[in-house]
């Protein structure tokens, strides 16, 4: 990790750095290796870096697609060793439901700027903090803030996390996320277990596992059929039976749109065509990457708006991000529960 700071920053040999994220107060701003190299070119065009071989690796980690296994592993030991335990459960809160790592205890919480190689969290509703600590007797890391595809990172960015969780010791991703709901008959605030997805960043050929393939996480060519796992389906259903939430559960498809605009009419109806049953702008590329290093997954969408595939002038209907939010804090409780007791199932099990 020679030469970065908390902040993903890389320390030239002078003092000076470099930030990685646009956001960042540095005059160089995220520009490339290559942009960086080339300031140090002499007149005879050989090439004068002021960078140590580290630091260089450290920037093209930065503004690369892809991440090494070791890097991966520099950033599962991180969190092992700060945290002092190691998880079995992982969990991806979604937009506005953020509170379902709050139910962990004795938990250690590391921001995600001060973990070394992580991107930073840039959506309302996604807090950009890891946190590792007991849930139900299960050690359990959730992530506080997942990326998304709209925030400008590349898919196998956004879903390595969950390669540091494989790393971790993580057998189980519980994958969560707020969506909009195509089912006629799904109403606001019901939850949507998954049994199914359709990529359509993937129809357009977008992929979090293109590039060269690295089989100590998986095969080339993995195999997506029975993604999610029906025993824990089936025990989330008989959970929700007993919390008196059944008729507010359903199992179904959810799809996932590079956003971040919400769909239009047309789109919806394309949608509901292909036998979507929700949409939103996350977790399929997450339950990619945890399926390719054959983790279990448990996913639900919490369907917080509704989508009409009728035209409308009515304002109300349109979704909107604050709705979203408000939506999942009111159905956190829920959430929370059905998570805490899907942990203790697994727990007893183990
Ligand atoms: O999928 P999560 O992260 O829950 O968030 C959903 O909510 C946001 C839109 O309101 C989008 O990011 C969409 O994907
Ligand atoms: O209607 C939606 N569309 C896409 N993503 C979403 N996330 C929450 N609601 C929605």
């Amino acid at each position: 990790m020679t030469g970065y700071n908390s902040k993903g920053d890389v320390a030239t040999s002078n003092g000076n750095h470099r930030n990685g994220h646009s956001n960042g107060s540095s005059s160089n701003g995220d520009r490339p290796a290559d942009d960086l190299a080339q300031e140090n070119q002499t007149d005879n065009g050989r090439i004068q870096c002021s960078l140590t071989p580290e630091e260089l690796r450290a920037l093209r980690v930065l503004n690369e697609d892809t991440y090494p296994y070791e890097v991966i592993q520099e950033i599962a030991d991180f969190i092992v060793k700060g945290a002092g335990m190691r998880p079995k459960i992982g969990i991806i809160c979604g937009s506005g439901l953020g509170s379902l790592a709050d139910i962990i205890q004795d938990a250690k919480i590391f921001e995600y700027e001060k973990i070394p190689n992580f991107p930073v969290s840039t959506v309302e509703g996604h807090a950009g903090k890891l946190v590792v600590g007991h849930l139900e007797g299960a050690i359990v890391m959730a992530m506080q803030g997942r990326f998304h595809f709209y925030e400008g990172y590349p898919l196998a960015k956004c879903s390595m996390p969950v390669r540091v969780m494989k790393l971790c010791g993580v057998e189980y991703l519980f994958a969560t996320n707020a969506a909009g709901g195509i089912n006629p008959k799904f109403a606001v605030g019901d939850i949507m277990l998954m049994h199914d997805h359709v990529n359509m960043l993937g129809f357009a050929g977008n992929s979090p596992l293109q590039g060269p393939n690295d089989p100590r996480f998986g095969p080339r060519f993995p195999a997506l059929v029975n993604s999610y796992n029906k025993d824990l389906i089936n025990k989330a259903l008989e959970i929700g039976k007993s919390m008196g939430i059944e008729s507010n559960m359903h199992v179904g498809v959810y799809s996932c749109l590079g956003g971040p605009t919400y769909e239009t009419i047309a789109e919806l109806k394309a949608l509901r065509m292909m036998g979507v049953d929700a949409v939103g702008m996350s977790t399929v590329h997450e339950v990619i990457t945890a399926r390719h290093c054959d983790m279990k997954v448990f996913a639900f969408s919490l369907i917080t708006n509704k989508c009409s595939t009728e035209y409308s002038d009515k304002k109300d209907e349109e979704a909107n991000h604050d709705e979203v939010m408000s939506v999942a804090k009111n159905r956190q409780k829920a959430c929370c529960e059905l998570v805490a007791r899907l942990v203790r199932e697994i727990h007893a099990q183990s």
